[in-house]
């Protein structure tokens, strides 16, 4: 894991958290709410991703003496220092699981810690779950259309700087099956494979001599790039004599890449070579400039393609730049509190809450997330949260908690699940949803409502504020 210390922060969080230390308010409790507003790529829903990383993170986070040393420049007092030299993280954190699918409008987790604490630990918890929820979510997206067939990420070179470290993790979360990123594939226990670039080919004063160089090199898991020159004139040709050589070795050539011209063409014309020519185990890998839209525009054109390997519009999130998902506070010093905006959906929601997924006595998700306050029981009926006239009665339907303890005085209270396993449990979460909320046009809104209770709180809120 990259190392992180508590000075992965903005300025004002530290600002803040002086004025709370010097008038006494450092014992205060606040609880403040994880949720986005708006879903990434105009999708149904998103994956939510991060969550490992932030709680390990979170439980070792302090101030070393470099970052105090720094922060004595920056005018900050000796008396608040020193409180920040023993600064950890004490408080208690409620999350969905990781690799859930999630909505917008609507708690994913809740940080409940004493004022300085909470906001201390805002900047690190956005920037965490932002980048990781947003690029697990596009690839799921790339996975909805692939099927079965192979996705590698190759997307270090192309991503924000070192974003590129999690966002490898984030698209194992999402349905890819391995990464060209060494240092992911070590640290998050990731396949890593790989095939050669075309300077290897470059390099050489001719096609064939490098395919068999390599060959030689990587018997186990070759594949050879075959559009340097002239795909199906010479790269595939050359393939299908190194190929027939490693035959004769007793080894196999694992697949072909295909990097430029009419994927679709050059897929289904290289498979009926490597077929007429004996070599149907031969796999092809395509790749440049891959995204789902071009993947699924591919097969439905017939492209014979294994292996996907996708870089650029993966890890970067395109074309969205980011999820904006926000950290509002819902509860401090004994108070619910709420903030006040012109617009409706900017209006927060107060008090600690538990969300709750909706099922039929059958167990199946009909379609709807419900907030209420933590403490609620007998919930009958969920309001939209904007549009009251909108509701729903929910008082025969299951209701599954999705607010689980992660966090409790600041120890990490995760199970520890391997990342195949987190892929595991957000593909069966996602399977729970029908399809009209997975497709790319116009998906169906997933329902995210509140309960009276919880709007009658907000209301009166509002309205105390308004008079
Ligand atoms: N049959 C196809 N249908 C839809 N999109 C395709 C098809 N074949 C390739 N593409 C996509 O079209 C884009 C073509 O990119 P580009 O214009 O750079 O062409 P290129 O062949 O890669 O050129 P270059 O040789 O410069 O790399 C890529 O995103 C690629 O994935
Ligand atoms: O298109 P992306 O989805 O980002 O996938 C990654 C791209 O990175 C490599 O190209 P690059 O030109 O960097 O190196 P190369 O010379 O090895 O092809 C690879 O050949 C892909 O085309
Ligand atoms: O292994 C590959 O083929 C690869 C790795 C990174 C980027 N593009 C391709």
């Amino acid at each position: 894991m990259l190392d992180f210390s508590a000075t992965y922060t903005d300025q004002y969080q530290l600002a803040m958290s002086q004025v709370y230390f010097k008038k006494g308010q450092k014992d205060h409790t606040a609880i403040f709410d994880y949720y986005f507003r708006k879903l990434p790529y105009n999708g149904g829903y998103a994956i939510f991703a991060g969550l490992q990383d932030l709680l390990k993170i979170i439980e070792n986070l302090k101030f070393n003496d470099k970052d105090l040393e720094y922060l004595k420049k920056q005018d900050f007092d000796d008396d608040f220092l020193q409180y920040l030299k023993d600064f950890k993280f004490h408080g208690n954190i409620y999350s969905v699981q990781e690799g859930d699918v999630v909505f917008p409008t609507r708690p994913i987790l809740q940080v409940e810690a004493n004022i300085i604490e909470a906001q201390i630990i805002e900047t690190i918890l956005l920037n965490l779950l932002n980048f990781q929820t947003l690029i697990a979510t596009k690839a799921s997206r790339i996975k909805l259309v692939s099927g079965e067939r192979t996705l590698l990420d190759f997307g270090l070179r192309r991503a924000q700087g070192p974003g590129g470290y999690y966002a490898t993790r984030a698209a194992i979360i999402g349905g890819f099956n391995g990464t060209s990123n060494v240092i992911a594939g070590r640290d998050f226990n990731i396949p890593v494979s790989g095939t050669m670039a075309h300077s290897f080919i470059q390099s050489y004063d001719d096609e064939i001599t490098a395919f068999r160089d390599f060959a030689e090199g990587r018997p186990k898991d070759c594949v050879l790039l075959v559009d340097t020159y002239d795909t199906l004139k010479s790269g595939v040709p050359n393939a299908i004599t190194v190929a027939k050589e490693m035959e004769d070795r007793g080894e196999k050539l694992m697949a072909i890449r295909l990097d430029s011209g009419d994927l679709a063409y050059l897929s289904k014309q290289s498979r009926k070579m490597l077929d007429e020519a004996g070599l149907d185990y031969v796999k092809i890998a395509a790749s440049n400039q891959l995204e789902e839209n071009v993947i699924k525009s591919l097969l439905e054109q017939g492209a014979r393609i294994d292996v996907f390997g996708v870089g650029t519009n993966l890890v970067i999130g395109s074309p969205d730049a980011a999820l904006d998902g926000v950290y509002k506070l819902a509860y401090s010093n004994g108070k619910p509190r709420i903030k006040i905006s012109e617009s409706i959906v900017k209006v927060t929601l107060p008090h600690k809450k538990q969300v709750y997924r909706l099922r039929d006595t059958e167990g199946n998700c009909v379609g709807g997330d419900l907030v209420a306050l933590f403490e609620e029981d007998n919930i009958k009926n969920m309001i939209h949260p904007f549009e009251p006239y909108k509701q729903m009665k929910v008082d025969g339907l299951e209701k599954e908690a999705l607010l689980k303890p992660v966090m409790e005085n600041g120890k990490n209270k995760l199970e520890k699940k391997s990342l195949q396993e987190i892929a595991e449990y957000s593909k069966n979460r996602l399977a729970e949803l029908s399809i009209e909320y997975k497709r790319f046009n116009n998906p169906h809104i997933y329902k995210v409502g509140i309960s009276e209770a919880l709007k009658a709180e907000r209301d009166k809120l509002i309205a105390s504020f308004k008079n």
